[in-house]
Protein backbone atom coordinates (compact mmCIF):
# COMPACT_ATOMS: atom_id res chain seq x y z
CA UNK A 1 0.00 0.00 0.00
CA UNK A 2 1.66 3.13 -1.05
CA UNK A 3 0.50 5.36 1.56
CA UNK A 4 0.40 9.75 0.62
CA UNK A 5 3.36 11.45 1.79
CA UNK A 6 1.31 13.98 4.22
CA UNK A 7 -0.53 11.14 5.39
CA UNK A 8 3.15 9.47 6.27
CA UNK A 9 4.45 12.31 8.18
CA UNK A 10 1.25 13.12 9.94
CA UNK A 11 1.03 9.89 10.94
CA UNK A 12 4.48 9.38 12.72
CA UNK A 13 4.21 12.83 14.79
CA UNK A 14 0.95 11.88 16.06
CA UNK A 15 2.47 7.86 17.27
CA UNK A 16 6.41 8.44 17.17
CA UNK A 17 8.39 6.68 14.85
CA UNK A 18 8.46 3.59 17.09
CA UNK A 19 4.59 3.26 17.12
CA UNK A 20 4.39 4.63 13.54
CA UNK A 21 5.93 1.19 12.50
CA UNK A 22 3.52 -0.79 14.56
CA UNK A 23 0.96 0.94 12.89
CA UNK A 24 2.31 0.69 9.43
CA UNK A 25 2.39 -3.30 9.92
CA UNK A 26 -1.54 -3.39 11.24
CA UNK A 27 -2.41 -1.65 7.63
CA UNK A 28 -0.85 -4.51 5.98
CA UNK A 29 -3.17 -7.06 7.85
CA UNK A 30 -6.26 -8.42 6.75
CA UNK A 31 -8.93 -6.28 8.84
CA UNK A 32 -10.79 -8.35 11.06
CA UNK A 33 -14.73 -9.42 10.13
CA UNK A 34 -17.09 -8.60 12.96
CA UNK A 35 -20.98 -8.39 13.17
CA UNK A 36 -23.58 -7.23 15.57
CA UNK A 37 -26.29 -9.71 17.03
CA UNK A 38 -30.06 -8.90 16.38
CA UNK A 39 -31.18 -9.98 20.29
CA UNK A 40 -34.37 -9.18 19.47
CA UNK A 41 -33.92 -12.45 16.77
CA UNK A 42 -31.08 -14.41 17.49
CA UNK A 43 -28.26 -15.39 19.53
CA UNK A 44 -24.55 -15.69 18.60
CA UNK A 45 -23.29 -18.96 18.09
CA UNK A 46 -20.69 -20.17 21.28
CA UNK A 47 -17.02 -19.46 20.99
CA UNK A 48 -17.22 -16.27 19.20
CA UNK A 49 -14.81 -13.43 20.56
CA UNK A 50 -16.62 -10.56 21.65
CA UNK A 51 -16.19 -7.54 20.96
CA UNK A 52 -15.25 -5.59 24.24
CA UNK A 53 -17.06 -2.66 24.00
CA UNK A 54 -20.03 -3.52 22.23
CA UNK A 55 -22.50 -6.37 24.26
CA UNK A 56 -24.09 -8.02 20.93
CA UNK A 57 -20.66 -7.23 19.00
CA UNK A 58 -18.59 -10.26 17.58
CA UNK A 59 -15.91 -11.72 16.14
CA UNK A 60 -15.60 -13.93 13.61
CA UNK A 61 -12.55 -16.21 12.77
CA UNK A 62 -13.17 -16.16 8.90
CA UNK A 63 -15.11 -14.01 6.24
CA UNK A 64 -18.33 -15.92 4.98
CA UNK A 65 -19.96 -15.03 2.38
CA UNK A 66 -22.39 -13.33 3.81
CA UNK A 67 -24.81 -12.77 0.93
CA UNK A 68 -25.64 -16.69 1.42
CA UNK A 69 -26.50 -16.51 4.73
CA UNK A 70 -30.42 -16.00 5.19
CA UNK A 71 -29.77 -15.09 8.62
CA UNK A 72 -28.53 -11.86 7.27
CA UNK A 73 -31.30 -11.25 5.11
CA UNK A 74 -33.51 -11.63 8.01
CA UNK A 75 -32.15 -9.20 9.86
CA UNK A 76 -30.78 -11.36 12.72
CA UNK A 77 -27.21 -9.33 12.30
CA UNK A 78 -25.51 -6.58 11.06
CA UNK A 79 -22.31 -6.65 9.38
CA UNK A 80 -20.19 -3.93 11.30
CA UNK A 81 -16.66 -2.51 11.62
CA UNK A 82 -16.18 -2.78 15.49
CA UNK A 83 -14.13 0.31 16.35
CA UNK A 84 -17.70 2.16 15.35
CA UNK A 85 -19.63 0.03 18.12
CA UNK A 86 -17.99 1.85 20.43
CA UNK A 87 -21.08 4.63 20.39
CA UNK A 88 -22.91 2.15 22.38
CA UNK A 89 -20.26 3.36 25.35
CA UNK A 90 -21.38 7.31 25.08
CA UNK A 91 -25.07 5.43 25.26
CA UNK A 92 -24.89 3.16 28.29
CA UNK A 93 -22.38 5.89 29.94
CA UNK A 94 -23.68 9.18 29.10
CA UNK A 95 -27.64 8.63 29.18
CA UNK A 96 -30.34 7.12 31.16
CA UNK A 97 -31.35 4.34 28.44
CA UNK A 98 -34.85 3.53 30.54
CA UNK A 99 -36.71 6.73 29.42
CA UNK A 100 -38.43 7.56 26.73
CA UNK A 101 -35.64 9.32 24.22
CA UNK A 102 -35.88 11.29 20.74
CA UNK A 103 -32.64 9.73 19.32
CA UNK A 104 -31.23 11.33 15.78
CA UNK A 105 -28.90 9.75 13.64
CA UNK A 106 -28.10 12.45 11.33
CA UNK A 107 -25.43 10.99 8.51
CA UNK A 108 -27.25 7.74 8.94
CA UNK A 109 -26.91 5.12 5.65
CA UNK A 110 -26.41 2.22 5.35
CA UNK A 111 -27.68 1.67 8.88
CA UNK A 112 -24.58 0.46 11.46
CA UNK A 113 -25.03 3.06 14.22
CA UNK A 114 -29.28 3.39 13.21
CA UNK A 115 -29.76 -0.46 14.10
CA UNK A 116 -27.14 -0.59 16.73
CA UNK A 117 -28.99 2.91 18.36
CA UNK A 118 -32.62 1.29 17.52
CA UNK A 119 -30.94 -1.81 19.91
CA UNK A 120 -29.91 0.24 22.87
CA UNK A 121 -32.71 2.55 23.52
CA UNK A 122 -35.83 1.46 24.66
CA UNK A 123 -39.17 0.59 23.08
CA UNK A 124 -41.12 3.98 23.66
CA UNK A 125 -38.07 5.86 22.67
CA UNK A 126 -38.61 7.14 19.38
CA UNK A 127 -35.15 7.09 16.67
CA UNK A 128 -34.60 9.27 13.38
CA UNK A 129 -32.45 7.93 10.97
CA UNK A 130 -31.81 10.16 8.57
CA UNK A 131 -29.62 10.03 4.78
CA UNK A 132 -29.59 13.07 3.01
CA UNK A 133 -28.66 10.96 0.07
CA UNK A 134 -32.26 9.32 -1.87
CA UNK A 135 -30.78 6.24 -3.01
CA UNK A 136 -28.80 5.93 0.20
CA UNK A 137 -31.92 6.62 1.82
CA UNK A 138 -34.10 3.48 0.42
CA UNK A 139 -30.59 1.07 1.58
CA UNK A 140 -30.75 2.41 5.27
CA UNK A 141 -34.63 2.13 4.91
CA UNK A 142 -33.84 -1.50 4.16
CA UNK A 143 -31.56 -1.80 6.59
CA UNK A 144 -34.05 -0.64 9.59
CA UNK A 145 -36.80 -2.42 8.19
CA UNK A 146 -34.92 -6.15 8.49
CA UNK A 147 -33.68 -5.14 11.84
CA UNK A 148 -37.48 -4.83 12.49
CA UNK A 149 -37.71 -2.42 15.98
CA UNK A 150 -40.84 -0.64 15.15
CA UNK A 151 -39.70 2.66 16.71
CA UNK A 152 -37.84 4.03 13.57
CA UNK A 153 -38.74 6.88 11.28
CA UNK A 154 -36.14 7.16 8.20
CA UNK A 155 -36.19 10.54 7.12
CA UNK A 156 -33.79 11.87 3.95
CA UNK A 157 -33.01 15.64 4.45
CA UNK A 158 -30.40 18.13 3.96
CA UNK A 159 -28.77 18.59 7.66
CA UNK A 160 -30.47 22.44 7.44
CA UNK A 161 -33.87 20.76 7.60
CA UNK A 162 -33.87 19.62 10.96
CA UNK A 163 -33.61 23.76 12.12
CA UNK A 164 -37.57 22.88 11.88
CA UNK A 165 -37.08 20.65 14.91
CA UNK A 166 -35.73 23.43 17.45
CA UNK A 167 -34.83 21.61 20.57
CA UNK A 168 -36.45 18.29 19.44
CA UNK A 169 -33.60 15.53 20.32
CA UNK A 170 -32.06 14.36 23.41
CA UNK A 171 -29.84 12.56 21.75
CA UNK A 172 -28.03 13.14 18.07
CA UNK A 173 -25.07 10.79 16.24
CA UNK A 174 -23.56 12.73 13.82
CA UNK A 175 -21.15 10.20 12.00
CA UNK A 176 -20.26 12.51 9.59
CA UNK A 177 -19.00 11.85 5.88
CA UNK A 178 -15.01 12.46 6.46
CA UNK A 179 -11.89 11.64 4.33
CA UNK A 180 -11.64 8.06 5.64
CA UNK A 181 -8.29 7.32 6.76
CA UNK A 182 -9.21 4.87 9.02
CA UNK A 183 -10.58 2.69 5.75
CA UNK A 184 -7.51 2.69 3.96
CA UNK A 185 -6.48 -1.37 5.37
CA UNK A 186 -10.04 -2.06 3.99
CA UNK A 187 -10.16 0.08 1.26
CA UNK A 188 -7.27 0.46 -1.11
CA UNK A 189 -9.89 3.09 -3.06
CA UNK A 190 -9.79 5.24 0.24
CA UNK A 191 -5.79 6.33 -0.31
CA UNK A 192 -6.30 6.93 -4.29
CA UNK A 193 -9.02 9.34 -2.89
CA UNK A 194 -7.03 11.21 -0.22
CA UNK A 195 -5.96 14.76 -0.28
CA UNK A 196 -4.95 17.04 1.81
CA UNK A 197 -7.77 19.21 0.24
CA UNK A 198 -9.85 16.94 0.41
CA UNK A 199 -8.98 16.76 4.38
CA UNK A 200 -10.14 20.31 4.35
CA UNK A 201 -13.33 20.21 2.34
CA UNK A 202 -14.78 16.96 4.86
CA UNK A 203 -13.29 19.65 8.08
CA UNK A 204 -15.39 22.51 6.92
CA UNK A 205 -17.99 20.20 5.90
CA UNK A 206 -18.29 18.84 9.12
CA UNK A 207 -18.69 22.51 10.68
CA UNK A 208 -21.52 23.19 8.41
CA UNK A 209 -23.51 20.15 9.18
CA UNK A 210 -22.76 20.41 13.06
CA UNK A 211 -23.82 24.18 13.11
CA UNK A 212 -26.75 22.99 10.67
CA UNK A 213 -27.79 20.71 12.87
CA UNK A 214 -27.24 21.95 16.33
CA UNK A 215 -30.27 24.19 17.27
CA UNK A 216 -32.11 20.54 16.78
CA UNK A 217 -30.86 19.37 19.84
CA UNK A 218 -32.15 19.97 23.16
CA UNK A 219 -30.67 22.51 26.00
CA UNK A 220 -29.02 19.91 28.21
CA UNK A 221 -28.72 16.76 24.99
CA UNK A 222 -26.34 14.73 23.81
CA UNK A 223 -23.89 15.00 20.60
CA UNK A 224 -22.19 12.04 19.89
CA UNK A 225 -19.96 13.28 16.71
CA UNK A 226 -17.78 10.20 14.84
CA UNK A 227 -15.67 10.24 12.05
CA UNK A 228 -13.28 7.06 10.43
CA UNK A 229 -10.18 9.32 10.24
CA UNK A 230 -7.19 10.23 12.16
CA UNK A 231 -6.46 13.89 11.18
CA UNK A 232 -6.78 16.29 13.63
CA UNK A 233 -8.92 19.10 11.70
CA UNK A 234 -11.58 16.86 11.43
CA UNK A 235 -11.41 15.32 14.72
CA UNK A 236 -10.06 17.64 17.80
CA UNK A 237 -10.04 20.23 15.82
CA UNK A 238 -13.48 20.26 15.21
CA UNK A 239 -14.81 19.76 18.37
CA UNK A 240 -12.93 22.06 19.84
CA UNK A 241 -14.04 24.60 17.25
CA UNK A 242 -17.66 23.30 18.16
CA UNK A 243 -17.14 23.99 22.14
CA UNK A 244 -15.68 27.34 21.54
CA UNK A 245 -19.23 28.35 19.19
CA UNK A 246 -21.18 26.75 21.75
CA UNK A 247 -19.52 26.27 25.01
CA UNK A 248 -20.21 22.76 25.59
CA UNK A 249 -19.53 20.30 28.58
CA UNK A 250 -17.00 17.56 27.48
CA UNK A 251 -18.36 14.03 28.24
CA UNK A 252 -15.11 11.54 29.73
CA UNK A 253 -16.25 8.00 29.25
CA UNK A 254 -14.56 5.32 31.30
CA UNK A 255 -12.02 2.89 29.25
CA UNK A 256 -11.00 -0.15 30.04
CA UNK A 257 -7.44 -0.16 29.26
CA UNK A 258 -7.22 -3.69 27.69
CA UNK A 259 -9.46 -1.83 25.07
CA UNK A 260 -6.74 -0.41 23.65
CA UNK A 261 -8.79 3.00 22.58
CA UNK A 262 -6.52 6.04 22.83
CA UNK A 263 -8.14 9.08 25.28
CA UNK A 264 -6.92 12.80 23.55
CA UNK A 265 -8.05 16.52 24.70
CA UNK A 266 -7.92 19.61 22.63
CA UNK A 267 -9.80 23.09 23.51
CA UNK A 268 -11.24 21.07 26.99
CA UNK A 269 -13.10 18.53 24.76
CA UNK A 270 -11.84 14.66 25.33
CA UNK A 271 -12.02 12.31 21.85
CA UNK A 272 -11.42 8.67 21.37
CA UNK A 273 -8.79 7.04 18.87
CA UNK A 274 -8.95 3.93 17.62
CA UNK A 275 -5.68 2.28 15.75
CA UNK A 276 -5.64 -1.29 14.05
CA UNK A 277 -2.46 -1.38 16.02
CA UNK A 278 -3.93 -1.46 19.35
CA UNK A 279 -7.74 -2.55 18.77
CA UNK A 280 -9.26 -5.17 16.77
CA UNK A 281 -11.13 -2.82 14.42
CA UNK A 282 -10.51 -0.15 11.75
CA UNK A 283 -9.83 3.68 12.22
CA UNK A 284 -12.37 5.64 14.17
CA UNK A 285 -12.70 8.71 16.12
CA UNK A 286 -15.30 9.42 18.53
CA UNK A 287 -16.38 12.64 20.93
CA UNK A 288 -19.41 13.39 23.18
CA UNK A 289 -20.65 16.97 24.27
CA UNK A 290 -23.46 17.68 26.19
CA UNK A 291 -25.44 21.27 25.09
CA UNK A 292 -25.26 23.76 27.75
CA UNK A 293 -28.90 24.38 29.56
CA UNK A 294 -31.58 22.48 31.17
CA UNK A 295 -33.35 19.26 30.10
CA UNK A 296 -36.56 19.94 29.74
CA UNK A 297 -39.39 16.74 29.98
CA UNK A 298 -40.67 15.75 26.82
CA UNK A 299 -44.73 16.03 27.06
CA UNK A 300 -46.18 13.53 24.59
CA UNK A 301 -49.92 14.44 25.40
CA UNK A 302 -52.13 14.82 22.40
CA UNK A 303 -53.03 18.96 21.97
CA UNK A 304 -56.26 19.68 21.16
CA UNK A 305 -56.34 22.23 18.33
CA UNK A 306 -53.46 20.92 16.31
CA UNK A 307 -53.52 19.46 13.03
CA UNK A 308 -52.45 16.17 12.85
CA UNK A 309 -50.55 14.84 9.40
CA UNK A 310 -50.53 11.36 10.60
CA UNK A 311 -53.54 9.85 9.51
CA UNK A 312 -55.49 6.75 11.84
CA UNK A 313 -56.12 3.49 9.69
CA UNK A 314 -60.21 2.65 9.40
CA UNK A 315 -61.39 0.93 12.05
CA UNK A 316 -62.21 -2.14 9.68
CA UNK A 317 -58.86 -2.10 8.41
CA UNK A 318 -57.26 -2.17 11.51
CA UNK A 319 -59.51 -4.71 13.18
CA UNK A 320 -57.79 -6.56 9.96
CA UNK A 321 -53.96 -6.48 10.65
CA UNK A 322 -54.50 -5.62 14.64
CA UNK A 323 -53.85 -9.29 15.80
CA UNK A 324 -50.70 -9.74 13.07
CA UNK A 325 -48.78 -7.81 16.14
CA UNK A 326 -47.84 -9.40 19.20
CA UNK A 327 -49.00 -6.40 21.93
CA UNK A 328 -51.40 -4.36 19.38
CA UNK A 329 -52.84 -2.50 22.36
CA UNK A 330 -49.46 -0.55 22.44
CA UNK A 331 -49.69 0.54 18.93
CA UNK A 332 -51.36 3.37 17.09
CA UNK A 333 -52.27 1.76 13.55
CA UNK A 334 -52.02 4.75 10.46
CA UNK A 335 -52.78 4.78 7.10
CA UNK A 336 -51.04 6.48 4.31
CA UNK A 337 -52.30 5.91 0.50
CA UNK A 338 -52.60 2.20 0.68
CA UNK A 339 -50.24 1.40 2.82
CA UNK A 340 -51.12 0.43 6.84
CA UNK A 341 -48.29 0.83 9.39
CA UNK A 342 -47.91 0.96 12.95
CA UNK A 343 -45.79 3.22 15.31
CA UNK A 344 -45.83 2.80 18.93
CA UNK A 345 -48.87 4.76 20.29
CA UNK A 346 -46.49 6.87 22.61
CA UNK A 347 -44.49 7.83 19.77
CA UNK A 348 -47.59 9.28 17.77
CA UNK A 349 -46.97 13.08 19.22
CA UNK A 350 -43.36 13.07 18.24
CA UNK A 351 -43.59 11.09 14.93
CA UNK A 352 -46.59 13.40 13.48
CA UNK A 353 -44.00 16.83 14.68
CA UNK A 354 -41.47 14.62 12.47
CA UNK A 355 -44.03 14.11 9.26
CA UNK A 356 -44.90 17.78 9.57
CA UNK A 357 -41.23 18.97 8.93
CA UNK A 358 -39.08 16.23 7.17
CA UNK A 359 -39.09 13.72 4.10
CA UNK A 360 -40.49 10.72 5.39
CA UNK A 361 -39.13 7.78 3.51
CA UNK A 362 -40.31 4.65 5.98
CA UNK A 363 -42.07 4.83 9.31
CA UNK A 364 -42.78 2.26 11.67
CA UNK A 365 -44.03 -1.19 10.66
CA UNK A 366 -45.15 -1.30 7.28
CA UNK A 367 -48.14 -3.49 7.60
CA UNK A 368 -50.02 -4.22 4.75
CA UNK A 369 -51.56 -2.65 1.50
CA UNK A 370 -54.97 -2.28 0.94
CA UNK A 371 -55.90 -4.05 -2.34
CA UNK A 372 -60.05 -3.36 -2.58
CA UNK A 373 -61.35 -5.70 0.13
CA UNK A 374 -58.86 -7.56 0.72
CA UNK A 375 -55.23 -6.78 2.38
CA UNK A 376 -51.89 -7.53 1.08
CA UNK A 377 -48.72 -8.15 4.05
CA UNK A 378 -45.90 -6.18 3.33
CA UNK A 379 -42.37 -7.17 4.19
CA UNK A 380 -41.91 -4.68 6.93
CA UNK A 381 -44.43 -6.93 9.30
CA UNK A 382 -42.76 -10.49 7.96
CA UNK A 383 -39.16 -9.00 9.48
CA UNK A 384 -40.70 -6.98 12.43
CA UNK A 385 -39.48 -8.37 16.10
CA UNK A 386 -43.09 -8.33 17.41
CA UNK A 387 -44.88 -10.53 14.18
CA UNK A 388 -47.58 -12.67 15.38
CA UNK A 389 -46.12 -15.41 13.62
CA UNK A 390 -49.63 -17.13 15.18
CA UNK A 391 -51.84 -15.25 13.06
CA UNK A 392 -50.53 -16.85 9.48
CA UNK A 393 -49.82 -20.06 7.62
CA UNK A 394 -45.82 -20.66 8.27
CA UNK A 395 -43.45 -22.85 5.79
CA UNK A 396 -40.05 -23.40 7.27
CA UNK A 397 -37.57 -23.70 4.16
CA UNK A 398 -33.98 -25.59 3.66
CA UNK A 399 -31.04 -23.30 2.44
CA UNK A 400 -31.70 -24.09 -0.96
CA UNK A 401 -34.97 -23.24 -1.25
CA UNK A 402 -34.51 -20.04 1.46
CA UNK A 403 -31.91 -18.69 -1.58
CA UNK A 404 -33.79 -19.26 -4.23
CA UNK A 405 -36.59 -17.79 -2.69
CA UNK A 406 -34.49 -14.18 -1.33
CA UNK A 407 -32.89 -14.25 -5.34
CA UNK A 408 -37.40 -14.30 -6.27
CA UNK A 409 -37.40 -17.11 -8.13
CA UNK A 410 -40.44 -19.28 -8.72
CA UNK A 411 -39.93 -22.16 -5.57
CA UNK A 412 -41.87 -25.36 -4.76
CA UNK A 413 -43.30 -26.01 -1.35
CA UNK A 414 -45.71 -28.94 -2.45
CA UNK A 415 -48.74 -26.84 -0.56
CA UNK A 416 -52.08 -26.16 -1.49
CA UNK A 417 -54.27 -23.58 -0.50
CA UNK A 418 -55.26 -20.44 -1.22
CA UNK A 419 -52.98 -18.08 1.46
CA UNK A 420 -50.57 -16.23 2.50
CA UNK A 421 -47.58 -18.20 3.63
CA UNK A 422 -45.13 -16.55 5.92
CA UNK A 423 -41.52 -18.21 5.06
CA UNK A 424 -38.91 -18.52 7.36
CA UNK A 425 -35.71 -20.60 7.38
CA UNK A 426 -34.27 -21.88 10.84
CA UNK A 427 -37.24 -20.08 12.72
CA UNK A 428 -36.44 -16.76 10.98
CA UNK A 429 -39.27 -15.03 8.57
CA UNK A 430 -37.86 -13.90 5.44
CA UNK A 431 -40.77 -13.05 3.71
CA UNK A 432 -44.18 -13.60 1.57
CA UNK A 433 -45.43 -16.08 -0.51
CA UNK A 434 -48.99 -16.79 -2.28
CA UNK A 435 -50.76 -19.84 -2.51
CA UNK A 436 -52.54 -20.42 -5.35
CA UNK A 437 -53.67 -24.00 -5.25
CA UNK A 438 -50.27 -25.74 -5.47
CA UNK A 439 -48.07 -22.85 -7.19
CA UNK A 440 -46.50 -20.59 -4.77
CA UNK A 441 -46.08 -16.97 -6.05
CA UNK A 442 -42.60 -15.08 -4.59
CA UNK A 443 -43.11 -11.65 -3.02
CA UNK A 444 -39.92 -10.70 -1.78
CA UNK A 445 -39.09 -7.32 -2.50
CA UNK A 446 -37.98 -7.00 -5.85
CA UNK A 447 -35.38 -4.45 -4.90
CA UNK A 448 -33.83 -6.27 -2.21
CA UNK A 449 -33.23 -9.76 -4.06
CA UNK A 450 -30.14 -11.38 -3.91
CA UNK A 451 -28.64 -10.70 -7.91
CA UNK A 452 -25.50 -13.46 -7.16
CA UNK A 453 -25.75 -16.96 -8.47
CA UNK A 454 -25.78 -19.30 -6.46
CA UNK A 455 -23.13 -21.13 -6.03
CA UNK A 456 -22.78 -25.12 -7.03
CA UNK A 457 -22.38 -26.13 -3.17
CA UNK A 458 -23.94 -24.16 -0.53
CA UNK A 459 -21.69 -23.25 2.64
CA UNK A 460 -23.50 -23.10 5.76
CA UNK A 461 -22.46 -20.25 7.44
CA UNK A 462 -22.13 -20.76 11.83
CA UNK A 463 -22.56 -16.95 13.04
CA UNK A 464 -26.04 -17.54 14.80
CA UNK A 465 -26.73 -20.09 17.75
CA UNK A 466 -28.85 -23.14 16.15
C1 LIG B 1 -19.75 7.66 7.57
S1 LIG B 1 -21.16 7.53 6.59
C2 LIG B 1 -22.39 7.03 7.73
C3 LIG B 1 -22.32 5.59 8.15
C4 LIG B 1 -23.47 5.19 9.03
N1 LIG B 1 -23.59 6.08 10.17
C5 LIG B 1 -23.35 3.77 9.53
O1 LIG B 1 -22.96 3.56 10.68
O2 LIG B 1 -23.71 2.85 8.78
C6 LIG B 1 -21.60 9.19 6.31
C7 LIG B 1 -22.92 9.42 5.62
O3 LIG B 1 -23.12 10.82 5.48
C8 LIG B 1 -23.77 11.09 4.24
N2 LIG B 1 -23.49 12.48 3.80
C9 LIG B 1 -22.76 12.88 2.75
N3 LIG B 1 -22.76 14.23 2.66
C10 LIG B 1 -23.52 14.69 3.67
C11 LIG B 1 -23.91 15.98 4.11
N4 LIG B 1 -23.51 17.07 3.48
N5 LIG B 1 -24.71 16.06 5.18
C12 LIG B 1 -25.11 14.94 5.85
N6 LIG B 1 -24.76 13.70 5.48
C13 LIG B 1 -23.97 13.57 4.41
C14 LIG B 1 -23.21 10.05 3.31
O4 LIG B 1 -24.09 9.81 2.25
C15 LIG B 1 -23.02 8.84 4.21
O5 LIG B 1 -24.12 7.97 4.13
Amino acid sequence: MQLPVSFTERMQRLLGLQEYQQFLNALQQTPPVSIRVNKAKATAAAGLAAVPWAAAGRYLPVRPSFTLDPAIHAGAYYVQEASSMFVEQALRQAVNLEQPLQVLDLCGAPGGKSTHLASLISEDSLLVSNEVIRSRASILAENVAKWGSGNVLVTSNDPRDFGRLPDFFDVMVVDAPCSGEGMFRKDPQAVQEWSEENVKLCAQRQQRILMDVWDALKPGGLLVYSTCTWNEQENEENVAWLSEQEGVESIRLELQPEWGVVPTQLGGVEGYRFYPHRVQGEGFFMAVVRKAGEEAAISHGKSKKKKYKLTPAGKKEKALVENWLLEPEHYTFLQYGEVITALPAYLFEAADEVYQHLYVVYAGTELAEVKGKKLKPLQGLALSQQLNKAAFQVAELDLEQALRYLRKEDISLGTNGNDWLLLQYKGLPLGWAKQIGSRVNNYYPKEWRIRMDLPQELPETTVLAS
